[in-house]
């Protein structure tokens, strides 16, 4: 198996840690006994700083969603750790929100028993939790829509009541697997000046998956390319652009150069870098 090349790092170190990845190998058992397992993740290191903006990039099968669910706590580690919080990752915790790209929202509850959903579940279920929630959908432009079922919200508002869903728990890290990807092209750019706006005010720390070059190099601070089969972080890059971006960022030489350089960083083979 050919090494994997060292990350190249140009990501600075400010701020404590909100999540640390260190090591972390993930094996998935074969169908039989007789056919190999899949490495889907082998020594797999990665630093995110409290209220960073992370972008994960990676080709298909390279373990992205596989690292989501490990920090998530869905999956355990085979080998190496993860901290969250300066606490070691043992299963799911209200302190991690997660939103997948199909909004998870039950279809027989009103947005506001969506969002209230998780607190009844803790048994806080008094008028503060639901001022609380009526808030929650307020913040994200639901307040007229707060009775309404998830078939009466068009895909844009599903996503935004699944993120009042997940922050009425205050997570303090939000994992997010490729959140936008199946909105058309008005909603996905509408989606992403609302979840900046939102992080900037309430500066939760996210990592977020994207097949998307032009997405990551808008959205994050830092953008993270994996590599393969086993899958390893290749390249991290600061994104020093200044904030707000907006469409016209993305027309800027700057903003041209760093998805080149994503680009070239995600067209390059294992191989081809392990020789640099
Ligand atoms: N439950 C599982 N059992 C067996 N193999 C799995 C399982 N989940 C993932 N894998 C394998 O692990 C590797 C990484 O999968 P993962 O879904 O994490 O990739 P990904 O980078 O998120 O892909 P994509 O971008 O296509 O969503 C793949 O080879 C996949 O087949």
């Amino acid at each position: 198996m050919t090494s994997a090349p060292e990350a190249s790092t140009r990501s600075s170190s400010r701020g404590p840690a909100a999540l640390e990845v260190r090591g972390v190998r993930k094996q998935f058992a074969g169908r039989s006994r007789r056919s190999a397992g899949r490495l889907a993740l082998d020594g797999f290191d990665l630093t995110v700083r409290e209220g960073e903006f992370l972008c994960l990039l990676g080709p298909s099968g390279c373990g992205k969603s596989t690292l989501l669910n490990l920090i998530a706590g869905f999956a355990e580690v085979d080998g190496g750790e993860i901290v969250v919080g300066g606490g070691r990752v043992t299963g799911p915790g209200a302190d991690r929100g997660v939103l997948f790209q199909t909004p998870m929202l039950f279809p027989w509850l009103t947005a506001l028993d969506n969002v209230l959903y998780g607190p009844r579940a803790r048994h806080e279920s008094g008028k503060a939790e639901r001022d609380r929630a009526v808030e929650m959908l307020e913040t994200v432009g639901l307040g007229s829509a707060v009775h309404s079922y998830p078939h009466e919200l068009s895909g844009g508002m599903r996503h935004r009541a699944a993120f009042a869903r997940v922050l009425i728990n205050r997570p303090k890290l939000l994992l997010m697997d490729e959140p936008f990807g199946a909105l058309d092209a008005i909603t996905r750019v509408a989606m992403q000046t609302f979840l900046l706006d939102l992080w900037q005010r309430e500066r939760i720390t996210i990592v977020f998956v994207t097949h998307d070059v032009e997405e990551a190099a808008l959205l994050g601070d830092r953008v993270c390319v994996m590599t393969g089969s086993p899958g390893r972080a290749r390249l991290q890059l600061d994104i020093d652009l200044p904030r707000p971006r907006t469409i016209e960022t993305t027309e800027t030489l700057e903003f041209v150069r760093i998805k080149r350089e994503i680009r070239e960083a995600l067209e390059t083979t294992p191989d081809e870098a392990g020789q640099r």
